[in-house]
């Protein structure tokens, strides 16, 4: 029987595609919470990033669960993650400087954390990510009140 549209497909797709980025990086959901939840205890402590952080998460465990998601969803194309970090990110008291900071600690914790490729998988998208991310904080400097509502 023919699908009426292609999410039956893309569903069944996304396990086999998960378990090739698996085998190419060792990547897994296991070593993404390591990787969240070292890069989190580095940010916490950071002198920069870390009281931007605390001033707005009193419950960490939540936010690591969502972060885990995140890198699922991202690194492994599992579909987890369903939040939009563009609103989330487009009112903190962030610059081009707080950016590279973060990109510093992930970049740090993935080669701790993970095999070679696997670090070059997750650094990549994340620096792609925090380009569109602060192009949003930018956008939000500049016309305050119009804060993108894309994801
Ligand atoms: C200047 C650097 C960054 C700072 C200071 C920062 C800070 C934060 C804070 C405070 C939150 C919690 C927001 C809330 O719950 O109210 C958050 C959420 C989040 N951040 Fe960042 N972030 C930074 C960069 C990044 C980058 C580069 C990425 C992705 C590669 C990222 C991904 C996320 C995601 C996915 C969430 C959860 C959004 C949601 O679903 O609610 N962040 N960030």
């Amino acid at each position: 029987m023919t699908p009426q549209n292609n999410r039956p497909q893309i569903a069944s797709a996304r396990p086999k595609m998960t378990a090739a980025i698996t085998v190419e990086t060792g990547l897994d959901e296991q070593v993404l919470r390591s990787l969240v939840e070292r890069f989190y205890d580095k940010v916490r402590t950071d002198a920069v990033l870390g009281p931007i952080f605390e001033a707005r998460i009193s419950d960490w465990s939540p936010h690591l669960d969502r972060m885990v998601a995140f890198w699922s969803s991202v690194a492994l194309m599992t579909g987890r993650y369903h939040g939009r970090p563009v609103p989330a990110h487009a009112r903190l008291p962030v610059d081009a400087a707080h950016f590279e900071r973060w990109l510093g600690l992930f970049r740090a914790t993935a080669r701790e954390t993970c095999t070679p490729s696997g670090a070059a998988h997750v650094i990549e998208r994340a620096e792609r990510i925090a380009r569109s991310l602060q192009m949003a904080v930018e956008d939000a400097k500049a016309a305050p009140d119009d804060v993108p509502k894309l994801c």
